[in-house]
């Protein structure tokens, strides 16, 4: 008999280049030492409740009313939840079409599309319309759908920004794209400076690819770094001279531990700039209920919102969101929670808001705690997480140690975690799964492990990484 179509000889070429790190080498082998025994502490994936993270009490409740709304008939229902969970359990299954076991519409729950809207004009200042807003599986699966309209072939680029969040990389390649980086200054605090993105244009052209859109991530994943107004305006800018559609992967949004930098979204400053930037430049942003103080990463939340999308590209874009029928809908009602919170004078305000403050100044003072620890150890030095959930240490590895690697086969900062990994237990990503200068090596690592557990964390890499250092010193 011939090969076969799932034949890994035979199968898409496309499916075969793609790389993953978050869930890559390190992370097969840190499983392996988990099933032998060994306590791993997984800093690979922004996945805070399994870290521990307590979800948010009042979500919940109002989620499981909805996912058992026999509950909302029984008449001791108010001796456990509160009177808002309730109510709110009740408007959510009034805006579904059958309760949480019912597809939605393919774009998501029309009065939750209403509240996100209502959200980015409350944040933004200016008007937002439901039906330029799509909810989906995570923001993953809208970037997807999204990067699968742009990219048409091999011809087409994308640029994006260098260190990355491999999902653009895996899903340009999965499309069979062509990613066109632009470098991240590491120096400059991770800061991006608009003559990089003149010149990784060029050269892309140079070599006749077509560039059609920009990537930011922002708060930055892995390099944490807030891009300012001024930052933003000038990559607007940009995209307007450049003619590209801007993909603003906005997911951290409420991941900021510095008052220097607060959180501005790209749309805000597209629309201050006014026309005809304002009417012109396509962006489409990304949001998630994984992220910020909410963490709530397994229930696949996310949406996106389109802002000068021609019609007859949204009714597109619909259409092939049809393929998968309904994103998921308990999800949504997260997704609407998260947008339209609880008030002051709203009965579980008070605990809503102790729950999540205390979750963001704990996420703070971890980016502190472990952006100092790396910056005491030989070797190292680490640029402060200004928002999002990762830190992404430089380590200055001696000649000796890059030969080491060599001689293993290993690229040398998957050489250093695995050493890491196997002398503490503490699983990380490789730098060179984010890209990264040539010759310059990194990790990326959580802040999300336990407060309590850090500075014992901290303290077990120095030890580790003094050493290491030490042997392989000139
Ligand atoms: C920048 C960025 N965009 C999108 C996503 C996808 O989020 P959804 O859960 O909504 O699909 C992630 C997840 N961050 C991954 C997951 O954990 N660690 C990471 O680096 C991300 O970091």
């Amino acid at each position: 008999m011939g090969l076969k179509a799932l034949d890994y000889e035979t199968m898409n070429e496309n499916v075969k280049k793609v790389q993953y790190a978050v869930r890559g080498e390190l992370y097969l082998r840190a499983s392996e030492l988990q099933k032998e025994g060994k306590k791993i502490i997984f800093t690979n994936v922004g996945n805070p409740q399994a870290l521990g993270q307590k979800p948010l009490t009042f979500p919940r409740q109002v989620v499981a009313l909805c996912q058992a709304p026999f509950l909302l008939d029984d008449p001791n229902v108010g001796l456990i939840f509160p009177a808002d969970a309730i109510a709110r359990a009740k408007h959510y299954l009034s805006l579904t079409s059958g309760g949480l076991g019912a597809y939605s519409d393919s774009r998501g729950i029309p009065g939750v599309r209403k509240e996100v809207a209502e959200f980015i004009e409350r944040r933004d200042g200016y008007p937002s319309d439901p039906e330029l807003i799509f909810l989906t599986d995570g923001a993953s699966k809208g970037v997807m759908q999204i990067l699968n309209c742009i990219i048409r072939g091999q011809g087409d680029g994308v640029l994006v920004p260098v260190p990355q969040y491999p999902l653009y990389s895996a899903t340009i390649s999965l499309f069979g794209g062509s990613l066109v980086p632009y470098y991240l200054e590491e120096t400059a605090n991770w800061g991006l400076d608009v003559n990089n993105l003149h010149e990784s244009v060029a050269q892309a052209r140079f070599k006749g690819i077509t560039v059609r859109a920009m990537v930011i991530i922002n708060p930055g994943n892995p390099t944490g770094q807030c891009l300012s107004e001024a930052n933003l305006r000038e990559i607007l800018n940009f995209c307007y001279q450049e003619n590209l559609v801007l993909l603003g992967d906005e997911v951290y949004q409420q991941n900021i531990y510095q008052d220097k930098r607060p959180f501005i979204s790209s749309r805000k400053v597209l629309m201050d700039m006014g026309p005809p930037i304002s009417k012109e430049v396509q962006l489409v942003s990304f949001h998630t209920v994984s992220k910020g103080y909410w963490g709530e990463c397994g229930q696949r939340g996310g949406y996106f919102e389109m802002t000068n999308i021609p019609p007859k590209t949204v009714d597109e874009i619909y259409k092939i969101a049809s393929i998968s029928l309904s994103p998921n809908v308990p999800a949504q009602i997260f997704m609407g929670l998260m947008v339209n919170p609880l008030k002051p004078g709203d009965v579980s305000y008070d605990q809503f808001v102790r729950e999540s403050k205390g979750i963001l100044e704990s996420l703070r003072r971890r980016a502190r705690i472990m952006t100092d620890g790396f910056n005491s150890c030989k070797n190292v030095v680490c640029n402060f997480t200004e928002g999002a959930m990762y830190s992404f240490p430089q380590l200055r590895l001696p000649p000796k140690a890059i030969e080491a690697a060599k001689q293993a086969g290993k690229v040398p900062d998957v050489f250093y975690c695995l050493k890491l990994l196997e002398a503490t237990g503490i699983s990380t990503v490789p730098g060179s799964g984010f890209g990264q200068k040539e010759g310059v090596f990194h990790l990326r690592t959580t802040i999300l492990p336990a407060e309590e557990d850090m500075p014992e964390i901290m303290s077990s890499f120095k030890k580790f990484n003094d050493e290491f250092m030490a042997q392989y010193e000139d």
